[in-house]
């Protein structure tokens, strides 16, 4: 974190979010770096996400009065009216970027009215960053704990007392990914940080990785027990395993019968499904009554090799046909992504390490930041491409290298 005692601005020859994160590991702490950057085993999935919007070449329209632009999405999401189609996906202990951590996110989505998804493993409360993100804050991610529902329940109960619209179940997280720079670099997170939002002092899900991974002892064995679907998928929710004392350890037996079952009976709230990658999974979380879609791989960080979000969006869109909202998030870091995954059929899309960047280097100020630079490149974008609103952002605007060359002297060109 920057060390500076007067509130920290962004430097003038900061200009992309890419400069940002340049100035930003010119502070970060290397454990926190390792913690950020970290993806799945070589990281290819990491690059892939980065990569695959420019592979995507966007074919503008001319001559059709864009000085009026309207960037607020096609409909609404979470029942509310936003300035972007954009929000700021849920990230665990952003005190580690910040000392406000999800309060200043919270609050910076605020004044850019756009919406923030909380962590179930965040270094502030549910209430206390619904009082920082007000309207918001709309969503609670979850992770079903192992042996401990007692505690989800608990944070729904009071998800839905201060106000939150969706619990956000993530599906693509059964286990920790293999992370070994994160192994590496011993992360653990600072005594002096909490996961405030329990009131027993537990220990984090990534020391579950460190064992599992690493270690060759018993408790590995016990854990790696628990994944077999055949034992796993049998019991109730809460049969299972509550393995070591003080440590929180994600639920890896979760199923689309039991768990969306068992989520629709003890909330209130919307459910929403992120990390979801396949049409037929998609199709599931709508039979088991999702609100919505969140298409991800989940930055990378849990299966390398695994497809981009983009790449598999057109054949979810397809499959939902618009039952339900369907959201994206991976890689996106211009204006310009937010424009292709648009036209690819996307309603929405969110962020995760860029908030990170504006944290470490300004805090809430830095967050805003971000926002503001990727709505400022957008609205330049849709001018450019010719879109007075997201509603004329079409798939027809875009093509593939590829399809390029075979488009040569067939149709309107
Ligand atoms: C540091 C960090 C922590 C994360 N923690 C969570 C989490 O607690 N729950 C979750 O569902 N996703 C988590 N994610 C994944 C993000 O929600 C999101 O899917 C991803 O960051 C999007 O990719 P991007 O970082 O390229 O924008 C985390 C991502 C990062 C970078
Ligand atoms: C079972 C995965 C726990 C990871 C917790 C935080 C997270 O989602 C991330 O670091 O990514």
């Amino acid at each position: 974190m920057n060390g500076n005692s007067t509130p920290p601005t962004i430097p003038r020859e900061i200009l992309s979010l890419k400069d940002l994160e340049a100035k930003c590991l010119e502070t970060m702490a290397p454990m926190v770096r390792d913690y950020l950057y970290d993806g799945a085993e070589e990281g290819h999935t990491i690059r892939e996400n980065l990569e695959v919007w420019d592979r995507w070449l966007v074919i503008p329209r001319m001559m059709r009065d864009t000085s009026n632009v309207n960037l607020t999405p096609r409909t609404h999401q979470f029942n509310q009216s936003w300035s972007l189609p954009l929000g700021i996906a849920p990230s665990a202990m952003q005190q580690l970027a910040h000392p406000s951590g999800e309060k200043a996110t919270a609050a910076a989505a605020r004044s850019m009215n756009i919406p923030f998804g909380l962590s179930t493993f965040s270094n502030y409360t549910i209430e206390e960053v619904k009082d920082a993100g007000r309207d918001s804050v709309v969503g609670l991610q979850m992770y079903l704990l192992e042996g401990r529902r007692d505690l989800n329940i608990e944070l729904m109960r009071r998800a839905e007392a201060a106000g939150y619209k969706a619990i956000v179940l993530t599906v693509d997280s059964p286990v920790p990914g293999n992370r070994p720079g994160l192994i590496k670099s011993n992360f653990v997170m600072p005594k002096h940080m909490k996961f405030r939002n329990f009131s027993e002092d537990f220990g984090g899900p990534l020391d579950q990785a460190q064992d599992t991974q690493f270690n060759d002892d018993s408790t590995t064995v016990a854990i790696a027990n628990d994944t077999n679907p055949d034992s796993a998928a049998a019991r109730t929710p809460e049969q299972t395993t509550k393995s070591r004392g003080n440590q929180l350890i994600v639920d890896s037996s979760i199923n689309w019968e039991r768990d969306m079952t068992w989520l629709r009976e003890n909330t209130s709230l919307e459910i929403w499904v992120k990390g979801i990658l396949h049409p037929l999974d998609a199709e599931e979380a709508i039979a088991y009554g999702a609100s919505g879609i969140m298409v991800s791989n989940h930055g990378g960080r849990q299966l390398d090799t695994c497809v981009s979000a983009l790449d598999v969006l057109p054949a979810i869109v397809k499959q939902v046909n618009g039952r339900v909202p369907v959201h994206l998030d991976g890689g996106i870091r211009r204006g310009g992504d937010i424009f292709k995954a648009l036209a690819l059929g996307a309603d929405f899309v969110w962020i995760g390490r860029p908030v990170w960047w504006g944290l470490e280097v300004a805090g809430e100020e830095g967050v805003r930041w971000v926002i503001q630079t990727l709505k400022r490149e957008f609205e330049v974008v849709m001018k450019l491409m010719g879109c007075r609103h997201v509603g004329e952002i079409k798939r027809e605007m875009m093509v593939t290298k590829s399809g390029l060359l075979s488009m040569g002297g067939s149709g309107v060109f």
